[in-house]
Formats: structure tokens, C-alpha cells, sequence
């Protein structure tokens, strides 16, 4: 995958279609010269609806998607007949995707989830046919609702950073190293309304062309639930990844201590985040002789796999990107 294949922002123009007329059509046959009014109703116009789909990572197959337009509904027709609905038009987005109206700058929704179904931009309703208005007055209305307008809209699509594995780690554990070494895209990612730093984010090609997202979400530091230093901000965009790695260096003096803040920070601010599958990477290994490295696999802490990495040399980084594979697909 090319970093130019990642699209994170599409403007469209989203356009509902019309509702179908009403029809006010009075009855005739053979013996009925002058009957009842049996106009059936127009057809609602088709809308524009956004679906989650699990399968998509950015918005590219809509950047040349300009308009996009709805079927209009159909009239009404003589003797009750219904006018058709019009065709919805809908658009497959990627789990993260947020809609804003770009005159008002109004949120208009979020897909979350695979399958989600939402309308966008709803179609027109169809009008009442002439059968609606009859009354004791008027027994033969010669009137019938016309299908309400449809809607055009300028709508900007916005992937909000969305990954499979987000990286914990204290600044200097080798996040943007690993990052770089693993990933085959470095897609440039657009700078979002709730944050100044750009995450770092990366697709990473797996075996037999899998392939999984990686985002580097710049450091954070001891204190970071309290709102210290850039901390807070970025823990926010953690809560979506549906794996954690945590990234320690094996310089710090005490790993298991140092994995043991990053756990809290995570938890004061969300408690829910410590639900996600976690992987421990020991950073740096080249730095480490054999027998250094037995010591400290003795003092790592329980109950996640670790693997000592190393993104100089290369060491372990495909053990890794098995024990990433097995924690998404477990
Ligand atoms: N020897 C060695 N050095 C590494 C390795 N990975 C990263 N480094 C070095 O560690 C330093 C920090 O690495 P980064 O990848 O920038 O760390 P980071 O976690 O992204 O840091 P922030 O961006 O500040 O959060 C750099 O000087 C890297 O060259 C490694 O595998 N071996």
C-alpha cells in the first residue's frame, strides 16, 4: 500500500432526492364517469446513508466521488397506485469516519461500527395522493401533495486516527523507530480539530498480504491523566485501538515499574482501555548481551507476552508482528 493510497478527508456533495408527487387522480372506467379521487401516493426520495465497514482504512474510493446523488421517488399514479421509492445511495465508510456539514461546521454523525448504518443526507417524503383529501365537502379533491425538495449539502468525510495497534511508551522508547522500520506507508495524516501534534500512523504489511495500522501516539508522561503536559490529549486517541503495545527501552532501570505507570496512566484516564489485548516490546536489545538479556527476562511482569525487539538490527520484529497478529485475532 502506497502512503498516497491513504485519503483521511473527502468534501462531498451529498444530495438526497426528491419526493414523488402525490397524484390526484380521480377514478374513471366504463361505468364510472365521474368517480371517487384514487391518486396513490408519490415515492420517498432515496437517501444518502453512510455504512461502517470493518474492511476499509481510508476514504480514498470517495476522493473522486464529487457528487453524490440519489434517485429521486417516483409520483403517484391513478388507482392507489404507490410511486416507487427512490434508490438510496450508500457510501462504505471506514469505523472512525466523522461527518460535518461544512456551511455550519455542525457534527453529523459517527460510524463506529462495522455494519452501522446511518442516513446523511435524508431523502424528500413522498406527497399524499388526492385519495388523502377527500371529505365530506369535497368528495372529489382535485389536489394531492407534491413530494417534499430532497437536499443538497457540502459534507466533509474525516477519518479520526484509527488503528489496530497503538504504541504506549514513554518519549525515547523507539515508537516512531519501530514505526518506521515495520511500516510499508507513512501516510501523512491531516491535522484534526482535537489535536496540534500529528500521531504518527503506519500501515504495516503482514504475511500472505495481511496487513494491519500501527499509530505512534506521541509520548506520554507520568501524570498524563491529570492533564499533564500533551499527555491527556493523546491518550483520547488510544481509546479506539484494539491493541496496545507497550514500548519500554531496556535502559530503564526497572521495565516491569516503568510498564506498571504506563498501565495506571491508561487506567485513571480510561479504566475501559485496560480491556484491550496488550503486548510488551523491550526496546533496543541490540544494546544488551545475551546473558543481560536472561537477567532481565526474569524481572519482567506477568501475564503479557514481551519479546525483547531491536529496530536497528532488526531482532525480533517478525516474532512481533506475530504476537501483534495473534492479539487482533484472538
Ligand atoms: N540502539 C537502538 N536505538 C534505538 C532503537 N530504536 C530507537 N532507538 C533510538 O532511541 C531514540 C528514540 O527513538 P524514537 O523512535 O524517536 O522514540 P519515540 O518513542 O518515538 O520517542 P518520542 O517521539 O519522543 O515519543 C532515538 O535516538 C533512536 O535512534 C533500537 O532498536 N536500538
Amino acid at each position: 500500500m502506497a502512503s498516497s493510497n491513504f485519503i483521511d478527508y473527502v468534501k462531498i456533495c451529498s444530495r438526497s432526492g426528491h419526493g414523488g408527487g402525490g397524484s390526484a387522480h380521480l377514478h374513471r372506467d366504463k361505468t364510472t364517469a365521474k368517480g371517487g379521487p384514487d391518486g396513490g401516493d408519490g415515492g420517498r426520495g432515496g437517501h444518502i446513508i453512510l455504512r461502517g465497514n470493518s474492511q476499509l482504512w481510508t476514504l480514498l474510493h470517495l476522493q473522486y466521488r464529487k457528487h453524490i446523488i440519489a434517485e429521486n421517488g417516483h409520483n403517484g399514479g391513478p388507482n392507489h397506485s404507490f410511486g416507487a421509492q427512490g434508490q438510496d445511495e450508500v457510501l462504505e465508510v471506514p469505523l472512525g469516519t466523522i461527518a460535518r456539514n461544512v456551511e455550519t461546521g455542525e457534527l453529523m454523525c459517527e460510524i463506529t461500527e462495522d455494519g452501522q448504518e446511518i442516513i446523511l443526507t435524508p431523502g424528500g417524503r413522498g406527497g399524499l395522493g388526492n385519495a388523502h383529501f377527500k371529505s365530506p365537502t369535497n368528495q372529489t379533491p382535485r389536489y394531492a401533495q407534491p413530494g417534499e425538495p430532497g437536499i443538497e449539502e457540502w459534507v466533509v468525510l474525516e477519518l479520526k486516527l484509527l488503528a489496530d495497534v497503538g504504541l504506549v511508551g514513554f518519549p525515547n522508547a523507539g515508537k516512531s523507530t519501530l514505526l518506521s522500520v515495520v511500516s510499508a506507508a507513512k501516510p501523512k495524516i491531516a491535522n484534526y480539530a482535537f489535536t496540534t501534534l500529528e500521531p504518527n500512523l503506519g500501515v504495516v504489511a503482514y504475511r500472505d498480504y495481511k496487513s494491519f495500522v500501527m499509530a505512534d501516539i506521541p509520548g506520554i508522561i507520568e501524570g498524563a491523566s491529570e492533564g499533564k503536559g500533551l499527555g491527556l490529549r493523546f491518550l483520547r486517541h488510544i481509546e479506539r485501538n484494539s491493541m496496545l503495545l507497550f514500548m519500554v527501552s531496556c535502559e530503564s532501570a526497572d521495565i516491569a515499574e516503568e510498564y506498571q505507570v504506563l498501565l495506571n496512566e491508561l487506567k485513571t484516564f480510561n479504566p475501559e482501555l485496560l480491556d484491550k489485548k496488550r503486548v510488551l516490546a523491550i526496546t533496543k536489545s541490540d544494546m544488551l548481551d545475551e546473558e543481560l538479556e536472561q537477567e532481565m527476562r526474569a524481572t519482567l511482569p506477568e501475564g503479557l507476552p514481551a519479546v525483547f525487539i531491536s529496530s536497528v538490527t532488526g531482532k525480533n520484529i517478525t516474532p512481533l508482528k506475530d504476537m501483534i497478529w495473534e492479539a487482533l485475532n484472538s
